[in-house]
């Protein structure tokens, strides 16, 4: 029989009960004991999910109140473990303790983002009384719903953190000390009686470095030696190929498991490189993209498994975890049915995978009806009408070489920026979003409800701009923003400005912590009908006395921080982007905007941002990524002022600009936005001294890591309030 099996099933619930739960904990509003009841109510309810839908191998401990992952340094302080455990994604500053947060980044090329592990020279690892794999093991058998749990392997584990900041070293080089703790957990789970584990090592996708590619093999010979004394391991790998790796994949474990939506074609090679004994489980079923899955591609490709390995060593399986799909369709009424139709969320996913599952073992008969059903679907959206639109083609055809640069050198167009704007030496300015409070999020969900007027909302959107600019006035920065009051998001506000997209209303998936993203989802041709932030940013220039920044989320971002098509190669949809956007540019140009910042977080490769006058200032924002892995795309974009996300990494990285003799503005962020912390006047100007030591004081912006959004009003105001005070000192110096 060929078994069906989920990788991960999302953790926020149908309506983000977990996100309410885990900010009214923080909040005062919840106790510990209330908390912790709710996830466990969620996590049982996600196992049923799953098993109704007819799911054999169902996960556990793919839950988390925040990210996995707890660094000894937390655990000195005092605080009780689940503070401690949120200390560590979003800091603690209360009762004499004050604990700044760890780094956070980008989950591979996902949108999600995960709390970067840092190692001491001297790290030890120990097992926790009561490790969570074995408590929530423990808590579905009681259910009666026997599960697999996964666990992040060792490798990845270490290769996906970093060294401490001061510290040096190699996190590889602790796998001797690490394995120990594993072998413990694998033990007391198989006590518990998993019989199965899901042991992810996605790094496995990367180009790795030469001395982590040897880790694998004494890794899981260990594991491979313990016998029975453990569960069976499926080595998990997803997010990309395998294929370059091949030879470091563990020859000795019960099965492996590779995505097969990112790449098919690697499955010959991959059933090749397999054990004698080997199972492989197929993911065919995508846990990145809504798309409902054409069943019948996805059994021809089980198939052609089945027919090298047999029935009993094949399992089929989702690509990824399914954390970044929605819960489930059933909570859109508001889509459009022709389009609902294509769409499948976690729920249908799973539901998706245990039919491919039972076709396979009973043959098509057995499903029939799905079947039938999923051809029409698939038929249905082949033929559409609503994906194509000839203009958007017609435009993306004359697109030349030219379109890609701006019309002057760097030299020039700062000079004319200078005498427009007349900046002082060490400008502050912030990333965008200032404080999205209660009262805005009340306010635009009257206005979707149809509660109040159009006209109302603007003006209550007017207000709010008002108010960013007097509070900027008085803390004394440089370069304002309005502050994006009006967006619900960087990206969905967008989406649902422009042809092509369609939008959700409950289709939330988490970004990290307790936040959430709805993205928007790519059904055809991109194009812009009307500007979409020209209101606003003329509005805000209208009343102030100092330059405005125009904001606008860049092409890259807008595609891959949406749910892109999967029958059109992505850089299509992005180029369409990007012409719908240069349209805004030009428009708020044209408005009187003197500065315009894209923010381009997701980016990974260049892409161009061009046709403004000389004079007009573009800045470009980056953050969550190691900037220096593609330093030469961002480079590339030719972007009179850079803001990169810094503060919680080493200022070292900053090396990449000297060495490369960059020569126009960057502005580092000096403090981490992610947490309610407030970075002292005197830490500022550490970092901002640090940063001295690689970048000149004419090429130095000072602003903060990211946008203010998640942040409350008295601690942003006070924050920025260092900030403004610190880079005015460095300013006095250099006066002198
Ligand atoms: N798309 C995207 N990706 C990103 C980022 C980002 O900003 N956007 N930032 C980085 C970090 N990730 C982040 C992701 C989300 C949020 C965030 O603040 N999300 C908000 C939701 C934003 C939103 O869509 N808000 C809507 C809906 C708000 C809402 O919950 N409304 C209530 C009702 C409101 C009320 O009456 O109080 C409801 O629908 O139930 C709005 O403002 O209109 C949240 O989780 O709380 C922040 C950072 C990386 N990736
Ligand atoms: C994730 S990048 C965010 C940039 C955006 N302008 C903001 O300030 O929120
Ligand atoms: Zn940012």
């Amino acid at each position: 029989m060929v078994q069906s099996a989920v990788l991960g099933f999302p953790r926020m619930g149908a309506n983000r009960e977990l996100k309410k739960a885990t900010e009214a904990y923080w909040g005062g509003k919840l106790s510990q004991a209330e908390l912790l009841s709710e996830a466990k109510r969620l996590r049982l309810a996600h196992w049923k999910i799953q098993r109704d839908a007819g799911v054999d191998i169902i996960p556990s401990n793919d839950f988390a109140l925040y990210d996995q992952a707890v660094p000894d340094r937390y655990t000195k302080d005092g605080l009780d473990a689940v503070d401690q455990y949120f200390a560590m994604g979003r800091g603690h500053q209360k009762g004499g303790v004050d604990v700044p947060s760890l780094e956070m980044v980008k989950w591979f090329d996902s949108n999600y983002h995960y709390v970067k592990p840092t190692f001491q020279n001297n790290q030890t690892f120990k097992l926790v009384d009561s490790p969570k794999a074995v408590v929530e093991f423990v808590e579905a058998k009681d259910a009666g719903i026997h599960t697999r749990p996964v666990l992040v392997g060792p490798v990845s584990f270490l290769h996906l953190g970093k060294a401490d900041r001061d510290q040096s070293v190699d996190p590889i080089d602790l796998l001797d000390k690490l394995l120990p703790v594993y072998e413990q957990l694998l033990a007391k789970l198989k006590v518990a009686g998993a019989d199965t584990v899901q042991i992810d090592e996605p790094v496995l996708v990367f180009d790795l470095p030469t001395n982590v590619k040897p880790a694998f093999k004494p890794a899981y010979d260990r594991f491979a030696s313990l016998g029975d004394k453990i569960p069976k391991i499926v080595f998990t790998t997803y997010f990309g190929d395998v294929i370059h790796n091949l030879h470091v994949i563990p020859k000795n474990v019960y099965g492996i498991h590779v995505d097969l939506v990112r790449n098919p074609e690697q499955l010959p090679v991959v059933m090749g490189a397999l054990g004698p004994k080997t199972i492989l489980s197929a993911g065919v079923v995508d846990g990145r993209n809504i798309w409902k899955t054409n069943i019948k591609s996805a059994i021809e490709i089980v198939e052609s498994a089945i027919q090298r390995l047999g029935k009993d060593r094949v399992i089929v399986a989702t690509s990824s975890s399914l954390l970044h799909t929605p819960h489930t369709l059933a909570s859109e009424k508001k889509l459009d049915p022709e389009i609902a139709d294509w769409f499948s969320f976690a729920s249908e996913k799973s539901h998706e995978i245990a039919v491919i599952a039972k076709a396979v073992t009973e043959g098509p008969a057995a499903v029939r009806q799905q079947l039938e059903a999923n051809a029409k679907s698939m038929q249905s959206r082949a033929t559409s009408t609503r994906t194509n639109d000839p203009h958007v083609k017609e435009r993306q055809s004359k697109v030349t070489e030219k379109d890609h640069h701006r019309n002057s050198e760097f030299t020039v167009r700062i000079s004319a920026q200078q005498n427009k704007l007349k900046l002082p030496l060490l400008p502050t300015t912030t990333i965008g979003s200032f404080p999205q409070t209660k009262e805005i999020r009340a306010e635009r969900n009257r206005l979707t409800k149809g509660e109040i007027k159009a006209e109302a909302y603007d003006k209550f959107i007017e207000k709010e701009i008002e108010n960013n600019v007097k509070i900027q006035e008085e803390l004394g920065l440089d370069v304002f923003v309005h502050g994006e009051p009006e967006r619900n998001d960087m990206v969905q506000y967008f989406g649902e400005r422009l042809k092509g997209y369609a939008f959700t209303t409950h289709a939330w998936v988490q970004s990290y912590g307790s936040r959430c993203v709805r993205p928007p989802i790519i059904v055809g041709d991109i194009s812009r009908p009307a500007p979409m932030t020209v209101k606003e940013s003329k509005y805000a220039v209208s009343i102030s006395k100092k330059p405005m920044k125009g904001m606008l989320t860049g092409p890259v971002t807008c595609l891959r921080w949406s749910f892109p098509r999967d029958d059109i190669h992505q850089s299509v949809q992005a180029q369409q982007l990007a012409l719908a956007l240069r349209d805004e540019v030009v428009d708020l140009e044209k408005a009187g905007i003197d500065v315009i910042q894209v923010d381009e977080p997701a980016l990974r490769e260049g892409f161009p941002t061009s046709g403004v006058e000389d004079s007009t200032q573009i800045h470009s924002h980056f953050c969550y990524s190691e900037f220096q892995d593609f330093f030469h795309a961002i480079a590339a974009l030719d972007a009179d002022v850079l803001s990169i996300e810094n503060s919680k990494s080493d200022a070292k990285l900053l090396r990449v600009f000297v060495d490369s003799a960059y020569p126009r503005h960057i502005g580092p962020g000096v403090y981490d936005i992610h947490s309610p912390r407030v970075p002292s006047e005197e830490e500022i100007k550490n970092r901002i001294e640090e940063m001295l030591r690689y970048l000149k004081p004419e090429q130095l912006w000072i602003d903060p890591d990211c946008g203010l959004k998640t942040r409350q009003w008295k601690e942003t105001k006070e924050a920025l309030q260092n900030m403004v005070n610190a880079a005015k000192f460095f300013r006095d110096k250099y006066a002198k």
